[in-house]
C-alpha cells in the first residue's frame, strides 16, 4: 500500500497495431516499469497476423475487439506478477492506433459500470460489442463512402478545410457510414461508438470515455477549428450520430477516477485519475516532446511523419490533427501503410529473416545504391495511392529484380525518399533534427539511411514506446493542466533525446538528384495505375 510520502507514479498505455504496451514513470519522469503483450504470439487463439485479419477482398482489415480486452487483462496480470505497486499510481492515460472503431452493444454501459473484480474483463465483456471485428487503420474498403462524404461537404478540399483531411478510407466516419449501410442491424444494436483510444479509456473508467480532440481529428467528422462535431459530416454519415459519439473533449481532460474494478482487482488507489486517451501518433508527439521546427519519423507498423505546423493549411495530401498537448495548436501527419511489414517481408526474402543480415546489407552498399531505386507498395499505399513493386536502374529503366543486398538498400532508401518528398509538400523544410521512434528505430543502420536521406541528425529516446511514455507524461500533465501549467513545464526535466546518426558528408551530393528522380518515378508509377 502506498504511503502519502511515496512519490507519485503515472501510467501510460498504448493499444497499437501489434501489441498493448505500458510504461510507468515516477514524479521525476524516470521510467520504472515497461511491459508488453504481443497479440500474434501471446494471444494465438485470435489468429491475427500483425495484429489483424486481412479479409478475402484484400481491402477489409479488422482486429477482434475482445483480443484488445484480453491483452489488457494479460498486461495487468503481468504487472501484478512483477509486484508492480498499483496503489502509487496517481493518474493514467493512454493511446490507441488511430481511426479504428469499437461498437458497444445496447446495455453495455450497465455492464461496464458493474464489473465484478473476481472475473477478467474478457469474461465480463464477452457480449458487450455489436461488432466483434473492429475496422482498423489498414482498412481501405470504404471508397464509396469517401466519395459520398466529399460530395456532401462540397468537395475534397472543403472537407479538408473543415476536418483537416480529405476523405480517407480508414477514417472513422467513412467506416461508420459503411457499417450503417452494409450491416444495419448491428448498427441499430449499437449504443456508443468509440475510437480504439476512447474504448481503452472506457475500460479504465467503467463508463464511456469521451473522444479527445486530437484522435477525434482522424475521423473526417470533427471541425478542427471549432473543435465540435461538424453537423454537415455527422448528417452525411448517420442520423443522430452525435449521440452515438458523445461530446469530444480536450486531450488534457481528466475524465474521472479509475473504476472500482481496478481498485479491487489490482489495488489501484480510488483517487487515481483517468486522463483522456488519444491517438498513438499524438501520444508519440508528447513522448518525443516535439517542438515547432522538429520533424518526427515513426517506424512502427505504419511509418508516419509528423510535425508541429506553423500555419493551419489543410491540403489534399496529409492530415491536420488538433495538437494533443497545446489546446490551440495543431499537428500535421502523413501515414505510409507499407512500413515495417514491408521491411519484414524483404528481410525474410533477402536476409534470411535476420535483422543483422538486413543491417549488414545496408552497411555494405553505397549511399545512392549505384542509382538503383525501388518503390515497394505491397498493399495499396495511403501516401501516395499506389500499389505494386517498381524497380528502376540508374537509367530509370524498369527492371524485374535486384540482387538481395541492392533490394534491401533500394527498399529503405526508397521508403525514406518518399517520406522526405511528401514531408516537404506538407511544409517540412528546416534541417534541424529528425526524432525517430517506433520498433524499427532500434536499428542503427536503418537510422543512418534516414539521416543520410533527410541530411539531418537523427535522435531517439531511450524508451521502447514513445506513445506509452507520452501517455504517462500526459497523465502527469492532465492533473495540473486546468491550473494553467503547460505540458512543457511538466516535462522540462525529462531526459533529452540522444543523437544516434549524423549524415554522411557525401549525402548532400548523392540525394538531391536521387530525390528529384524519385519524384519523377513516383509520378510515373501513379500514371501507370490501372483505372
Ligand atoms: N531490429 C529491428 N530492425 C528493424 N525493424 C524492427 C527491428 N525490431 C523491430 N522492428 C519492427 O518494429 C515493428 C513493430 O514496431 P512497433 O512500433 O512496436 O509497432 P506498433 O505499430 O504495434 O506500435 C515490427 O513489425 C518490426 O518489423
Ligand atoms: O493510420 C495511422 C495514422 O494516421 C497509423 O499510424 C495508426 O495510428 C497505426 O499506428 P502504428 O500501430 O503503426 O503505430
Amino acid at each position: 500500500m502506498a504511503d502519502l510520502e511515496d512519490p507519485p507514479v503515472f501510467l501510460g498505455f498504448d493499444f497499437s497495431s501489434q501489441q498493448v504496451k505500458v510504461a510507468a514513470i515516477d514524479g521525476r519522469l524516470d521510467v520504472l516499469h515497461q511491459s508488453i503483450v504481443h497479440f500474434d504470439s501471446e494471444l494465438p487463439e485470435f489468429r491475427t497476423q500483425g495484429g489483424v485479419h486481412l479479409h478475402g477482398d484484400g481491402l477489409r482489415v479488422t482486429s477482434p475487439v475482445l483480443m484488445w480486452v484480453k491483452a489488457l487483462d494479460l498486461l495487468l496480470d503481468k504487472m501484478k506478477t512483477s509486484e508492480f505497486d498499483f496503489s502509487r499510481v496517481r493518474a493514467l492515460s493512454g493511446s490507441g492506433q488511430q481511426h479504428g472503431s469499437v461498437y458497444w452493444r445496447r446495455r453495455a454501459s450497465e455492464t461496464l459500470s458493474q464489473l465484478d473484480p473476481d472475473q477478467s474483463l474478457h469474461q465480463l465483456l464477452q457480449d458487450s460489442f455489436s461488432v466483434s471485428d473492429s475496422p482498423v487503420w489498414m482498412d481501405s474498403s470504404s471508397s464509396q463512402q469517401c466519395q459520398d462524404l466529399e460530395a456532401a461537404a462540397g468537395g475534397a478540399q472543403r472537407l479538408a478545410d473543415i476536418t483537416g483531411s480529405r476523405a480517407y478510407e480508414r477514417f472513422t466516419g467513412n467506416q461508420i457510414a459503411k457499417l450503417r449501410q452494409t450491416r444495419p442491424e448491428d448498427f441499430q444494436d449499437t449504443e456508443r461508438i468509440s475510437l480504439v483510444s476512447s474504448f481503452a479509456a472506457s475500460l479504465f473508467l467503467g463508463d464511456y470515455a469521451a473522444i479527445d480532440y486530437s484522435d477525434g481529428s482522424g475521423m473526417n467528422l470533427l471541425d478542427i477549428s471549432s473543435r465540435t462535431w461538424s453537423e454537415i459530416c455527422l448528417d452525411a454519415v448517420a442520423p443522430h450520430l452525435g449521440r452515438l459519439l458523445g461530446a469530444p473533449l480536450p486531450s488534457t481532460s481528466v475524465l474521472g477516477p479509475v473504476s472500482s474494478y481496478f481498485v479491487r482487482r489490482y489495488g489501484f488507489s480510488a483517487g487515481c485519475s483517468v486522463v483522456a486517451f488519444t491517438g498513438d501518433n499524438p501520444a508519440s508527439l508528447a513522448g518525443m516532446r516535439l517542438q515547432p521546427g522538429d520533424v518526427s519519423v515513426s517506424l512502427g507498423t505504419s511509418d508516419t511523419v509528423f510535425l508541429w505546423p506553423q500555419q493551419l493549411r489543410p491540403a489534399l495530401e496529409g492530415h491536420i490533427f488538433c495538437n494533443p498537448v497545446e489546446r490551440e495548436e495543431y499537428m500535421a501527419l502523413l501515414c505510409f501503410k507499407n512500413g515495417s511489414l514491408t521491411r519484414e517481408r524483404i528481410r525474410n526474402q533477402c536476409a534470411g529473416g535476420s535483422w543483422e543480415v538486413f543491417s549488414a546489407a545496408l552497411r555494405d552498399t553505397p549511399l545512392g545504391n549505384n542509382g538503383n531505386i525501388g518503390l515497394y507498395f505491397d498493399t495499396m499505399e495511403i501516401t501516395p495511392a499506389a500499389v505494386g513493386l517498381h524497380r528502376f536502374d540508374s537509367d530509370d529503366t524498369e527492371v524485374s529484380s535486384f540482387s538481395a543486398r541492392v533490394e534491401v538498400r533500394a527498399l529503405v532508401e526508397g521508403q525514406f525518399m518518399s517520406r522526405r518528398v511528401h514531408a516537404e509538400r506538407l511544409g517540412y523544410s528546416m534541417r534541424t533534427r529528425v526524432l525517430a521512434t517506433g520498433g524499427a528505430s532500434s536499428n542503427k543502420e536503418i537510422l543512418q539511411v534516414l539521416s543520410d536521406v533527410f541530411n539531418a541528425p537523427v535522435f531517439t529516446i531511450d524508451v521502447s514506446s514513445s506513445a506509452c511514455l507520452g501517455s504517462a507524461y500526459r497523465a502527469a500533465h492532465g492533473l495540473v493542466s486546468e491550473s494553467g501549467v503547460s505540458f512543457f513545464d511538466v516535462v522540462k526535466n525529462a531526459p533529452e533525446p540522444q543523437l544516434v546518426a549524423t549524415p554522411h558528408p557525401a549525402a548532400q551530393e548523392v540525394y538531391p538528384p536521387m530525390l528529384r528522380r524519385y519524384t519523377r518515378l513516383e509520378e510515373r508509377v501513379l500514371q501507370q495505375r490501372p483505372t
